[in-house]
């Protein structure tokens, strides 16, 4: 599909890609970028690409597609970085958690004739570097684009071939639609996770021992969530803060009203809560949405692409 593919950030994002983007091939040349030494090296031994460096310029000149997979809040600094080297052509893509933030600052960076057209797989594990990536990742997953107005349909096209070929299902909205959405599917999840884990840890009356040892399915659901990246989950709380605050401002109310119905011991009420909710999993599994997330884990340790 493509001379050259560009992949600036080798992580659990950008090698998942290079993975697929070789068993599939869809590019004669894979070049790797990314800033740190170390992650460059493993990158290699991995056998991820055809070419590495710790320069994005020298990765992205020439390259028909550049893939920027790194934490939201380094978007910027990568668009700034590679944009002298980007060629008239050439499609520009990430992969980023959040959107309206990204394209503020990426586009100001954009070259004339080079298509900027932001992207967000949504498919993932709690587990990041190059080791971690495997190549079905994105297999009947969603890959929503929010592009800006007057995008080339081509170029658009193009990139949503890309992604059906990695496996992905294509959507399309605009980006704080998407930022909106993304709050309450999956950042506040993640959110509340780490809280829920961080309260657990700081328990005085229950040890740290007893919650390990006794950490019922429910909290562990919890624990793998609340193992995700550090900085990735920083940028994206501190890049989609106004719809993050909303959806916390709605759970935290109902949250109180729930904490309400306990007190007074409201059964009906918690009875007709959880009933509808139990409604809306049946639901994801009709739609045959539901990922069973311990077997993504085995398969980062098992496929066999990820150690060849
Ligand atoms: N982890 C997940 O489940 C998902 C993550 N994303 C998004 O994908 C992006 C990448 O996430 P992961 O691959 O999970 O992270 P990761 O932590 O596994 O990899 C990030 C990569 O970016 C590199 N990097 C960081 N700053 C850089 C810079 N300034 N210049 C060049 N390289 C730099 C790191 O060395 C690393 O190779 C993030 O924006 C994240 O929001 C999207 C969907 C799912
Ligand atoms: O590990 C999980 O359960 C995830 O939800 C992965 C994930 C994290 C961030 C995204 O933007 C998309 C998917």
């Amino acid at each position: 599909m493509f001379e050259k593919i560009a992949l600036v950030g080798i992580g659990l994002i950008g090698s998942s890609l290079a993975r697929v983007i070789r068993r599939e091939g869809l590019a004669r040349h894979i070049a790797i970028a990314t800033r740190s030494k170390a992650t460059l090296k493993r990158a290699e031994e991995l056998g991820l690409g055809d070419s590495y460096t710790t320069e994005a310029k020298e990765a992205a000149r020439d390259a028909d597609l550049v893939i920027i997979s790194v934490p939201v809040g380094s978007s910027g600094e990568v668009a700034a970085e590679i944009a002298p080297a980007l060629k008239k052509g050439a499609i520009l893509t990430d992969v980023g958690s959040t959107k309206a933030s990204v394209i503020a600052q990426i586009e100001p960076h954009v070259p004339d004739g080079v298509h900027f057209i932001p992207g967000h797989p949504l498919a993932g594990t709690e587990k990041s570097g190059p080791d971690a990536g495997f190549a079905d990742l994105f297999d009947n997953r969603w890959c929503i684009f929010t592009p800006l107005p007057g995008t080339d349909p081509e170029a658009l096209e193009k990139l949503s071939e890309f992604w059906r070929r990695c496996g992905s299902n294509i959507d399309t909205m605009d980006p704080q639609h998407h930022d909106m959405t993304l709050a309450i599917v999956s950042h506040l999840p993640h959110i509340i996770a780490y809280n829920i884990v961080g309260t657990a840890d700081d328990l005085e009356s229950v040890t740290k021992t007893e919650v390990i040892k006794y950490s019922a399915s429910g909290f562990r659901d919890f624990t793998r969530l609340a193992a995700s990246d550090p900085t990735m989950w920083r940028d994206v709380c501190l890049h989609n803060k106004d719809a993050i605050l909303e959806m916390l401002a709605r759970f935290s109310e109902d949250l109180a009203s729930l904490q309400r119905a306990i007190r007074w011991g409201d059964g009906e009420k918690l009875f007709d809560l959880f009933t509808r909710t139990r409604a809306i999993r049946r639901s994801i599994i009709e739609a045959g949405q539901d990922i069973d997330v311990p077997d993504f884990g085995r398969q980062a340790v098992e496929h066999p692409g990820a150690k060849s």
